[in-house]
């Protein structure tokens, strides 16, 4: 990076994660950004150059360094601590950390009364994309059965995914006929109506994919998206830091910076 002071400055958590890895190398790959904080639960060595450091510190080290925004990958309990820090230390957030409880959103949201806090379930613009699809697809084919499949790597904890779940969001907002989600099937018994099929595959090192069939009984389709590796995830955490920076507390996802790229 050039000798100018970085445009936009940085604090990952789990920063010793595959994907605090990823935010700080593509930070190091990207014009006018710095990581000024990285921390981890765990002892982790320098990624990209960067002194990673106790989590246990991070209050101490966002007041002294006071970065423009916090990208997190972590896990729910530890997102919900950082978003706190985060609230308390004036710094927006933006975390991509999927598995919450209820309550854990509404702790988070909570967090978004002090400080700006954006929470998107894929950082893949792809992704975005899919779901305009499968919104508009539920609207063009009322009745059609809708099964969804994802599919992870083999270290991934939650399931079904964070993705996953939006899209059901998605497909019941469009389809109110649908409202049952049937994790899996086994037994001896005929598709009711109302359901929405749920597949979560976990098998070697697949980044995610993310299949949604509309199946009627003379056609079908269906959407799919693939990461081809988690650097897209991210470069859109990254654009969201960057927008998010310096906005005023509330709660935000990853389409308000997509909506703010198309109205460019
Ligand atoms: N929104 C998006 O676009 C994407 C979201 N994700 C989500 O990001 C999260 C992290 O994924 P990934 O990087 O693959 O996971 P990893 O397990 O590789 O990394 C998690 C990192 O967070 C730290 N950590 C802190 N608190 C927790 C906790 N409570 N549970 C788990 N880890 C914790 C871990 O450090 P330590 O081991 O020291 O605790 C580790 O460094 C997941 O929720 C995943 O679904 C992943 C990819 C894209
Ligand atoms: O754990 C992962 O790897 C991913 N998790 C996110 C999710 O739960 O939707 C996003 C992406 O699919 C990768």
């Amino acid at each position: 990076m050039s000798g100018a002071d970085p445009a936009l400055r940085i604090a990952v958590t789990g920063a010793g994660g595959r994907m605090g890895r990823e935010v700080i190398e593509a930070a190091a790959a990207r014009e006018g950004v710095a990581v000024a904080v990285a921390v981890n639960r765990t002892p982790t060595d320098p990624v990209a150059g960067v002194d990673v450091r106790d989590a246990d510190r991070l209050d101490e080290l966002l007041a002294a360094e006071a970065p423009d925004a916090l990208v997190d990958f972590t896990g729910p309990e530890s997102a919900v601590a950082y978003a706190e820090a985060c609230a308390d230390a004036g710094v927006p957030m933006v975390t991509g950390t999927t598995g919450f409880a209820d309550a854990q959103i509404d702790s988070l949201r909570a967090a978004s009364e002090s400080v700006s806090v954006l929470k998107a379930s894929n950082f893949a613009r792809g992704v975005a994309a899919l779901r305009r699809a499968v919104r508009e697809a539920a609207a063009a084919l009322p009745g059609y059965d809708v099964e969804l499949t994802e599919t992870h790597h083999n270290a991934k904890r939650d399931a079904p995914s964070g993705t996953a779940k939006s899209i059901l969001d998605d497909v019941e907002d469009v389809r109110e006929d649908l409202d049952e989600r049937v994790h899996g099937r086994e037994g001896d018994a005929p598709r009711e109506a109302g359901e929405i099929g749920v597949h979560a595959r976990r098998a070697g090192d697949v980044t995610g994919e993310h299949e949604v069939l509309f199946a009627g009984n003379r056609e079908s389709i269906e959407l799919t998206h693939r990461a081809g590796d988690r650097g897209v995830f991210a470069e859109g955490a990254l654009d969201a830091a960057d927008w998010l920076a310096g906005r005023d507390p509330g709660w935000y996802g990853f389409g308000d910076v997509l909506d703010a790229d198309t109205d460019a």
